[in-house]
């Protein structure tokens, strides 16, 4: 069976991918393997808002999104990050496609507490068949943002979109990269970690801020029957493995 590959880039490693990560991408590509990015784009999300003078907060990991904050959300991930993701593949030589989600559909959502969060969502249905034909092809690059039925937009926290879609395409492997070389305790990265000892670093707040959504993230793929999900900052590093059993 074909295997797909899952990787969310977050805002910060956007500026950070090196050669590695192509040339990784490239191999992937050529052993047939499919591959679908979500990108992030947080820090941008939060510079433009505050040069708008919008209001920037976070709850849990997940920005608060006011009609103001989406329409910049929407112009930062589809305008400025989307395409220069889509250029650096482009300049190496991988041939790639950027997709939103109101492309035929492609991923619907809904709110996930908008007296909380306002108009921010959870994706509820991808539409698989477009994105398993175009994955024959290329790669695929998705903004985290879905469409409800109705035709609103919603803001996603992106680690949440990748590993949603991730369940969706029965993904082999989610990797989630980011700026640190995977999940740290006492200063050192965690080569493994299961859900029991992630909830008590959860707990202790050992793993908060921007980790706390990523590893929940990561778990509930797990459980959805993604294989292998990754912490990272580099495709050449497996950093943080997470598993569902005990491995300690
Ligand atoms: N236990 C932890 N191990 C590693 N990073 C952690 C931990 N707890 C909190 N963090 C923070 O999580 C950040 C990664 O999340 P975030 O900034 O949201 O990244 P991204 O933009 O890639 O999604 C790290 O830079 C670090 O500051
Ligand atoms: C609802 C929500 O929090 N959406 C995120 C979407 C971008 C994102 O997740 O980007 P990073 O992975 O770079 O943090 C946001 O507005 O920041």
């Amino acid at each position: 069976m074909t295997q797909t590959i899952v990787i969310k880039v977050g805002g910060n490693a956007i500026n950070e991918l090196d050669a590695n990560f192509f040339n990784q991408l490239r191999q992937w590509r050529e052993a047939g393997k499919q591959i679908l990015i979500v990108h992030g784009g947080g820090p941008i999300i939060t510079e433009w808002s505050k040069k708008l003078h919008l209001s920037v907060k976070k709850i849990n990991g997940i920005r608060v999104t006011d009609q103001a904050v989406l329409a910049v959300t929407k112009a930062v991930l589809l305008g400025l990050i989307q395409p220069q993701l889509l250029s650096k593949l482009s300049a190496n030589n991988l041939l790639a496609i950027g997709l939103n989600a109101s492309d035929q559909h492609l991923l619907v959502g809904e709110t996930l507490n908008q007296s909380l969060y306002g108009e921010v969502g959870k994706i509820t249905q991808v539409n698989l068949p477009l994105l398993r034909q175009l994955l024959q092809k290329q790669i695929v690059v998705l903004a985290p943002l879905a469409q409800t039925k109705t035709g609103d937009w919603l803001n996603v926290n992106a680690d949440l979109a990748a590993a949603e879609i991730a369940s969706q395409l029965n993904a082999t492997k989610l990797v989630l990269m980011t700026d640190v070389p995977g999940v740290m305790t006492k200063g050192q990265v965690m080569s493994h970690l299961n859900w029991p000892k992630a909830q008590q670093l959860l707990g202790k707040r050992i793993i908060k801020t921007g980790m706390a959504p990523k590893i929940k993230a990561a778990f509930q793929a797990l459980n959805k029957g993604v294989a292998q999900a990754l912490i990272t900052d580099d495709l050449a590093h497996a950093g943080t493995t997470l598993t569902t059993v005990a491995t300690d």
